[in-house]
């Protein structure tokens, strides 16, 4: 079953949540449920770009030809990687290759390959938003991976959103919980100038989340990558 796929790039490191700071190379699916007003990844699903339909064996190959023997672990992002059923197979033949595989999802649709995944990060979207979260679905979603290495992720812009972030720590207090930062301005070039901003963001969220009694448990993280590389696209 092909697969729309928008980029292949890496070695890099993930830049956000549960495992950070891993090595990891990405493959960035086309396509989205979901269209947040703030996603720094929104020519997945805009029109803007058109996805490769490839199968995964050529998935593979892709990430092979890139990364060379440089690598052990892929991270599969999008747009919304569990619109697609055909991730099924990537999953297989990565672990046949001996990599290990993490997704990054809202956990808006199910899907039962999510259960072969090694590092499931699951991030519902706050007010700023403008989505809407169906908690049918996120229920059904985290009961079925109450023995996996699964964790939440709620990127916080305002003190709304950190309202929203405490609703679903308290909702699944036995799911690892990260709080990250929100980057306002995805089409900033000035690094430096971004850098400063979202360090300013990163110590008004650690201040939020240690005045906060819901948080005892919590980690709060900024997006490593965008602090190193900026709104650079393919790192
Ligand atoms: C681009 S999304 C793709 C995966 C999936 N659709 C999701 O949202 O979880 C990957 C991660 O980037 C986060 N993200 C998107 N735009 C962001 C922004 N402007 N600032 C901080 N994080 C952002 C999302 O919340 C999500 O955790
Ligand atoms: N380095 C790096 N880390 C990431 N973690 C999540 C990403 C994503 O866009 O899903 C991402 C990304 O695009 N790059
Ligand atoms: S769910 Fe993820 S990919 Fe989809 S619009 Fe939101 S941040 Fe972007
Ligand atoms: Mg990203």
């Amino acid at each position: 079953m092909k697969i729309p796929v928008m980029e292949v790039f890496g070695p890099t490191i993930q830049g956000e949540g549960m495992v950070i700071g891993q090595k990891t190379m990405f493959v960035r699916t086309g396509g989205c449920d979901y269209s947040c007003s703030w996603c720094d990844s929104r020519f997945t699903w805009d029109g803007s770009v058109r996805s490769n339909l490839i199968e995964a064996a050529e998935i593979v190959d892709q990430l092979k030809q890139i990364g060379g023997e440089t690598f052990s672990h892929v991270t599969i992002s999008g747009g919304n990687p569990a619109i697609h059923k055909g991730i099924d197979q990537l999953i297989d033949l990565c672990h046949e290759e001996g990599w290990k595989v993490a997704v990054e999802t809202q956990g808006s649709i199910w899907q039962n390959w999510v259960k072969k995944i090694d590092d499931i990060t699951i991030s519902p979207k706050p007010p700023s938003s403008k989505m809407e979260t169906n908690f049918e679905q996120l229920d059904h979603f985290v009961e079925q991976l109450e023995d996996r290495h699964v964790s939440l992720k709620v990127v916080v812009f305002d003190d709304d959103d950190f309202t929203f972030a405490e609703m679903i720590h308290r909702r699944y207090p036995y799911v690892p919980f990260y709080l990250q930062i929100g980057n306002e301005d995805i089409s900033s070039t000035d690094d430096r100038e971004l850098l400063l901003t979202l360090l300013q963001r990163y110590e008004w969220l650690i201040e939020k989340t240690t005045n906060s009694i819901v948080m005892n448990d919590a980690k709060v993280l900024p997006q490593l990558h965008t602090l190193i590389w900026g709104n650079k696209r393919g790192v």
